[in-house]
């Protein structure tokens, strides 16, 4: 795929505005048209790891016009806090920021969340942009609105549907990523593969090492067709009343390990581990072939992600899949496949089934 600006449209249902996802290089060219004339002042909301990135996307920003401020947060999940939320509010209100003016999320997904969330409740709702720096930011958290931080009881417990007003995915940030965060943001397109668009995941078997780095050939389609499939459920249904929960494959038991890691580990690392247990429930709950259940395995193995986690901890994960957003009362939800890119609800799954499928988790 050539790398000339690939321009993905999200959105404009249930009374939210379209949106643009840009893909390329030099993008940050885009974001005073984004910005736009009404505004007097914006926050560059940026993790600790892009202090210089932050520093100059606010020192161009006051040279267009625009009083800038750079507001620094903690790297990664320490950054998705009620303490880091009220620590920006303080900025904003302290730089007399009003309801024209506009947020600028820089960073992986942690800070594109938390940057969201800030934009969702400071003066219940203003601007904002994302400008995501990793994979899993691009591919994911940046798109579809969903923004929040966690709570000492769970992942992602409270939050908002503030959709950006744009999302710049420039390329070239992917370089300076440790490879570490760069696979684990292969969780998520992997994810987008199994779910619902396969090609992805051929493209990745291709050759799983290239994949492991922004020099791969394919990586700007692996980034645009994961955007892609995102784009496309979250315009069909915001706010997950149905249809969106299919983006949380692999989620249940990969937020559990998060908090009971506190949030310690990589998400996308979690997931992995999360798409491996659902791919076992859907094999044994007679709904997934054995195929593309294998496939799961070598497919996150072979790129490099985990698969396995502790077996002592069954109890208190399952303590801590109670709390999933998809739960409905007592009863526990599961997103499985009926096979490649058939994801489906799996409701109320016996005990016995979910304990045996973590049997082929739990080392
Ligand atoms: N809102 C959503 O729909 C959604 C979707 C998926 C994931 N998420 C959330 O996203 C978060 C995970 O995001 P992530 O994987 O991007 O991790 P992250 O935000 O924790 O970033 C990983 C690390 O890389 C650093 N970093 C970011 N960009 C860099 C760059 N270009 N060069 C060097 N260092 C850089 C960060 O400061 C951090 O230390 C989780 O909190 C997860 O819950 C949200
Ligand atoms: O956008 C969604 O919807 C997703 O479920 C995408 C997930 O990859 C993402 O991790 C999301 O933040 C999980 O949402 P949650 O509602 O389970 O907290
Ligand atoms: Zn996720």
């Amino acid at each position: 795929m050539s790398e000339a600006v690939t321009r993905i449209q999200v959105g404009g249902t249930e009374g939210s505005h379209p949106y643009e996802v840009l893909v390329g290089r030099q993008l940050l060219g885009e974001l005073g048209g984004l910005i736009g004339a009404q505004a007097k002042r914006v926050a560059v909301i940026h993790p600790e790891a892009l202090a210089e990135t932050g520093d100059a996307l606010r020192a161009d920003l006051a040279e267009q016009g625009y009083e800038a401020v750079a507001i620094q947060v903690p790297n990664a999940e320490e950054a998705k806090t009620a303490e880091v939320a009220a620590y920006c509010w303080k900025a904003l209100g302290q730089s007399g920021f009003t309801r024209t003016d506009v947020v600028v999320g820089v960073g992986g997904g942690a800070s594109t969340d938390l940057a969201g969330f800030v934009a969702a409740t400071w003066l219940r709702g203003v601007r904002w942009i994302a400008v995501p720096t990793t994979v899993l930011a691009m591919v994911d958290a940046a798109v579809g609105g969903k923004t929040g931080i966690n709570t000492a009881e769970g992942k992602n417990l409270v939050g908002s549907f503030h959709p950006p007003a744009g999302v710049l995915c420039d390329l070239a940030a992917l370089d300076s990523l440790p490879v570490n965060d760069y696979v684990s943001g292969l969780a998520e397109v992997i994810k987008a593969g199994f779910i619902a668009d396969p090609a992805i995941l051929d493209l990745i078997e291709s050759d799983p090492q290239a994949a492991r780095t922004p020099a791969g050939p394919h990586t700007a389609e692996l980034i645009v067709r994961s955007i892609k499939v995102k784009a496309e459920v979250v315009s069909s249904d915001l706010k997950e009343a149905g249809r969106r929960e299919i983006l949380n494959y692999g989620h249940t038991l990969g937020h559990a390990i998060e908090k009971n890691e506190r949030y310690k580990w990589r998400h996308g690392a979690a997931v992995s581990v999360g798409m491996h247990f659902a791919a076992e429930l859907g094999r044994l709950a007679g709904r997934l072939d054995d195929a593309t259940a294998d496939r799961h395995r070598s497919i996150l193995e072979a790129v490099g992600l985990p698969l396995h986690y502790r077996h002592d901890q069954w109890p208190k994960l399952v303590e801590n899949m109670k709390i999933d957003k998809k739960s409905r009362g007592d009863l526990l939800r599961f997103i499985v496949l009926d096979g490649l890119a058939r994801p489906t609800v799996l409701e109320g799954p016996d005990p016995a089934v979910l304990l045996a499928a973590y049997g082929e988790v739990g080392e």
